[in-house]
């Protein structure tokens, strides 16, 4: 029974995606003829389906999906329970203000307590909360909490450096300016952590 309410609801799932697709793509095609683009040009009829499903399916799409399962393993004797720094983790993510990606790199240190993580869940967070449009602030911040959580970790650092195309190719148009936000949940020392990327050479 459950497995066929399962079904539905993903069917359910499917046929909003579907619509919320076919309605985006109505909109970015005013948007496009409001420009003056000649919809019938064959290199840009299929733009507005192209842009809706960029939107739902990858660069928004952490708003219509859970949360990535996040998998432990507990720390037995043998077991480091120092700091675990996983860091430069590439990403891109979308800036709320202007609709402008943001690109750079993440580094994320916990603390364990009682149990390690599967390193590429740090990633899969990142490319989670990144996939919406987002601040920087925000992105660095939701990142931290949900790794504090779900790991019942004893402290969590997230270090986030990106350059805004919204500085780049507008606006200010500083090429080369990039922004360095950092959250700390729990206990964790700042210190700590840079020092274990200046013995990886990284700063
Ligand atoms: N704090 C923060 N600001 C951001 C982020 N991404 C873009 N911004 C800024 O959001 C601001 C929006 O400012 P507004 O003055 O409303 O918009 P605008 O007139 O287009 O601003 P300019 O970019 O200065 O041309 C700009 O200063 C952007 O640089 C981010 O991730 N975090
Ligand atoms: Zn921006």
């Amino acid at each position: 029974m459950n497995k066929i309410v399962d079904i539905h609801a993903d069917q359910n799932e499917l046929h909003d995606l579907k619509l919320k697709k076919q309605n985006i793509s109505n909109y970015f095609a005013k948007i496009l003829a409001e420009l003056g683009l000649d919809l019938d040009d064959p290199s840009i009829k299929d733009t507005p389906n192209r842009v809706a499903k960029m939107l739902v399916d990858e660069t928004c799409n952490g708003l219509f999906t859970e949360p990535p399962e996040i998998t432990t393993f507990p720390i037995d004797e043998h077991t480091s329970r120092d700091l675990i720094v996983i860091e430069d983790i590439p990403f891109s993510s979308l800036c709320e203000h202007h609709f402008q990606p943001f690109i750079g790199k993440a580094t994320v240190a916990y603390l364990p307590n009682d149990r390690i993580m599967g390193l590429s869940k740090a990633a899969r967070v990142l490319d989670y909360f990144a996939a919406r449009p987002q601040v920087q602030e925000r992105l660095t911040g939701e990142v931290a909490q949900f790794l504090y959580e779900q790991l019942n970790a004893k402290g969590v650092l997230v270090i986030v450096q990106a350059e805004h195309f919204c500085m780049k190719v507008r606006g200010v148009k500083k090429h080369g300016s990039s922004t360095i936000t950092t959250a700390i949940r729990g206990d964790i020392d700042k210190q700590e952590v840079i020092s274990s990327l200046k013995l990886a050479g990284k700063v």
